[in-house]
């Protein structure tokens, strides 16, 4: 096991270094910088205008890039920098020639760049990569509770996470706007845990962090595949679901050990890309799982299941509703295995496991009304959370409070319009990031599908009014779910991100008067 910790020094590496590195991996197409210039060191490497120093790289990247944004570089201090393309920067009358690296694929060239940087600072931590259509954060944040279980028993520091809901690395402590970061980003943590004396970092790996090389370059100690189904198909996204599949079968080309869920879709496909690792271990509720769950039960807000290795045969228990959470369990426990974690830190990590937005219960002074908090927003954890609901609630009726994105998975409308419509007593459709797209438009694309169920359904746009009266109408009979956004505290609105209170603080408000 690693045990690395100490000092991290951030190696100064000259221009020509840089350009070496992009022609020994192919990418590099032509560069004016020569002589001296070569020589000039690499003090700071930035994609981003608004945070360049004297020294900077500067990385011209991105679908929204414009040259105004390289010209600002140079005046703040950029001394060369790398693109794609070569840009007119002669109207700057710099006193200095700035010279250009051209390379023929920026992303790829970013993750080399990225590496370089910062040393490779990465192969001190134990890295742990999650994929998977859902559960991810939730697991990652399994993980961590059980790292950081067998960590005090060490009296180390806590492990470092990377999700899509919080960055932690030891230095910065942040909610995420992205579920695996850029690059450049990903790295900083890396040598902010490092730095830190962190030894273990488990990390959410997306399929576009994967499809767009944001993690390339990085190995994990033991990479997990949860499951499989169709999301994330858009023009902005993947163009169809080979594309979004093969993208998060590539986390099997950067792992030593690899845990697969032979409860998965496509299980079949996903063994046979996992057996490029060194050792593959499977979880399930199939006997011959290397990790075997059975007896799942549940009682109240807890569920019980036991679990079988060739170790041990034991009890373990989660205080988090969601059926489907045992396969994030029997995920968290296939990977402490691997990584030899204690039993008794794995049980008690899991006992204590609660995760931000996910599965969150509130109920009313008198403990008879029921509303969850959740991020199901796609046709598998929307099935996945009504099934698990109708089993853990059999007497329940169910209502709903959700929308859908703008531009992004479209065919989310029709799926979760449709399982709501099936399963729910009232379905109350509201804003969920529409952007660019028109509020109504997608409220009533979403509801024409309800409608095609004996339900009642409602569009209110505000989303807080819509959980207010949600709750309003809530009897006792009733079990309350608002999904789709977790605690995020911003709506995207156009092309621009509005702060909002979170639906755990529409919902606690909301509650008092029940
Ligand atoms: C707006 C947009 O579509 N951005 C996508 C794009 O980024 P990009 O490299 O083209 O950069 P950009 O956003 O166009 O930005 C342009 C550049 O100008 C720079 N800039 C900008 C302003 C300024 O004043 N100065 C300046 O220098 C910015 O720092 C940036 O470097 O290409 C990247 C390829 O990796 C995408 O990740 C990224 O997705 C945005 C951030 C996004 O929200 N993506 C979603 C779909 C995403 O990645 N989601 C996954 C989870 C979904 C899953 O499970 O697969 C995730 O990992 O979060
Ligand atoms: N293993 C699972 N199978 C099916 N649904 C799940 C599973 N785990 C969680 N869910 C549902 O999906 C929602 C999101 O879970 P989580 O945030 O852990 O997944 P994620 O993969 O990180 O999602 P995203 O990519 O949207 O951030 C949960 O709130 C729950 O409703």
């Amino acid at each position: 096991m690693k045990n690395r910790g100490g000092q991290v020094s951030n190696k100064i590496q000259s221009l020509g270094e840089y350009v070496g590195l992009l022609k020994d991996n192919g990418l590099l197409v032509e560069t004016s910088a020569e002589g001296s210039e070569l020589e000039e060191l690499v003090k700071y490497i930035s994609y981003n205008s608004m945070d360049v120093k004297y020294g900077t790289l500067f990385i011209c990247k991105g679908t929204h890039f414009t040259v105004e944004y390289l010209k600002s570089a140079v005046k703040e201090g950029a001394f060369a920098y790398i693109s794609e393309q070569k840009y007119d920067l002669s109207e700057l009358k710099t006193e200095r020639h700035i010279p250009y690296i051209i390379v023929n694929d920026m992303r790829k060239a970013m993750a080399y760049i990225s590496d370089r940087y910062y040393n490779q600072v990465w192969k001190k931590l134990n890295l742990i990569g999650i994929t998977g259509t859902k559960g991810k954060s939730t697991t990652t944040y399994f993980m961590k509770a059980v790292l950081d279980d067998y960590l005090k028993d060490m009296k180390k520091p806590k492990s470092a996470v990377l999700s899509g809901i919080d960055n932690y690395d030891g230095v910065i402590n942040e909610e995420s706007h992205l579920t695996t970061p850029e690059t450049l980003d990903l790295h900083r943590h890396f040598n902010n845990a490092v730095k830190s004396d962190i030894e273990y970092l488990s990390m959410e790996v997306s399929s576009q962090a994967l499809k767009y090389h944001r993690t390339l370059g990085v190995h994990y100690t033991v990479g997990c595949f949860l499951n499989i189904g169709e999301d994330h198909i858009s023009e902005a996204e993947h163009r169809d679901f080979e594309d979004y599949f093969q993208s998060k079968l590539k986390l099997f080309d950067q792992c030593e050990t690899a845990c697969v869920n032979l409860d998965s879709d496509h299980e079949e496909r996903i063994l046979q890309e996992a057996s490029k690792c060194k050792r593959v271990v499977t979880f399930g509720l199939q006997e011959r799982a290397d990790i075997y769950g059975y007896n799942v039960a549940t009682s109240g807000n807890s569920i019980t299941f036991q679990v079988r290795s060739d170790s041990f045969d034991e009890e373990f228990r989660i205080n988090m509703p969601g059926l489907f959470n045992v396969s994030n369990a029997l995920a968290a426990i296939a990977i402490s295995y691997a990584l030899n974690i204690p039993l008794k830190n794995i049980r008690a990590g899991l006992k204590k496991a609660q995760v931000s937005g996910r599965m969150e219960v509130y109920t009313n002074r008198s403990n008879d009304l029921y509303v969850i908090v959740d991020y199901a927003h796609n046709k598998m954890s929307f099935e996945s959370l009504f099934t698990s609901m109708k089993r853990e609630f059999p007497n329940k009726k169910i209502t709903i409070v959700f929308g859908c994105p703008g531009k992004k998975a479209l065919a989310r409308r029709r799926e979760l319009g449709d399982i709501a419509g099936r399963y729910s007593d009232h379905v109350f459709i509201t804003e969920e990031d529409a952007g660019e797209e028109p509020l109504m438009k997608i409220c009533e694309e979403i509801a024409k599908h309800v409608e095609e169920h004996a339900c009642k359904c409602s569009i209110i746009p505000d989303r807080k009014e819509a959980i207010r009266q949600a709750i309003a109408d809530a009897d006792r009979d009733t079990v309350v779910l608002v999904t789709g956004k977790g605690r995020e505290t911003r709506q995207k609105r156009g092309t621009r991100y509005i702060d909002t209170p979170s639906d755990v603080e529409y919902v606690q408000e909301f509650l008092k008067d029940k």
